[in-house]
């Protein structure tokens, strides 16, 4: 099996990676397995930035290609937020049970049919000596007024997509890659790289 290096450490983004890249082939190594010592502080202001500091960072380092993900949740009656703080909106330490409270708490004010929200992810493709390449992708959906679903990671629980009818944490694993921001950037990346996408 092909090895593809993700260079991140969350956990739940590292298993959509999976749901999406083990049907073309590729086994999904993380930050976990080949650099756990790592840590690239996201000093962006932009997903794009972020991804790319993190995507190089890491090229940089173990002189090899690496797909980078930076991502959050735009809510429209917040202005955009929590946006590219998405991963630390309730405070320093990542924690996603405090921050879909705070988003929660924040929504309680917000009439129903202006809970419209989008999950954004910029994927960053880099090779020690080749220029970076940027991918993007979008999921449109409505932020819930709780909880619904034990699946998938960070604000699953509160976006709902009307066409699946459920939130992103009642979907299975490849049923959130077919419509997720994520397996759209993906499917973007493979479009560049047909190795990627099976063909
Ligand atoms: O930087 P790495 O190590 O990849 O992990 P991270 O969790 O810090 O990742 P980001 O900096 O890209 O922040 C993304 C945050 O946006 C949210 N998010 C992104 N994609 C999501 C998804 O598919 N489902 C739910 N929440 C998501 C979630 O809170 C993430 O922690
Ligand atoms: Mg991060």
């Amino acid at each position: 099996m092909k090895e593809i290096i993700i260079a991140t450490k969350n956990k739940g983004k590292a298993k959509d990676f999976e749901a999406l890249l083990e049907p073309m082939g590729y086994k999904v190594l993380t930050l976990h397995d080949v650099a756990p010592h790592i840590d690239v502080e996201e000093t962006g202001e932009t997903f794009e930035a972020n991804a790319i500091l993190k995507a190089e960072a890491i090229a940089q380092e173990l002189q090899a290609t690496v797909i980078a993900d930076d991502s959050g949740l735009e809510i429209e009656a917040l202005d955009g937020e929590p946006g590219v703080y998405s991963a630390r909106y309730s405070g320093d330490e990542k924690n996603d049970e405090s921050n879909i409270d705070k988003v929660l708490q924040k929504m309680v004010q917000v009439p129903d049919d202006e809970k419209t929200a989008r999950f954004r992810c910029v994927l960053a493709l880099a090779s020690p000596g080749q220029e970076t390449i940027i991918f993007e992708g979008t999921c449109e959906g409505l932020i819930t007024d709780e909880r619904k679903g034990d699946k998938g990671f960070g604000y699953d629980p509160i976006f709902y997509v009307p066409e699946f009818e459920k939130t992103m944490a009642e979907m299975e694993p490849e049923e959130k890659a077919s419509v997720s921001h994520r397996g759209n950037a993906i499917r973007e990346l493979g479009k560049t790289m047909p190795g990627l996408s099976g063909n």
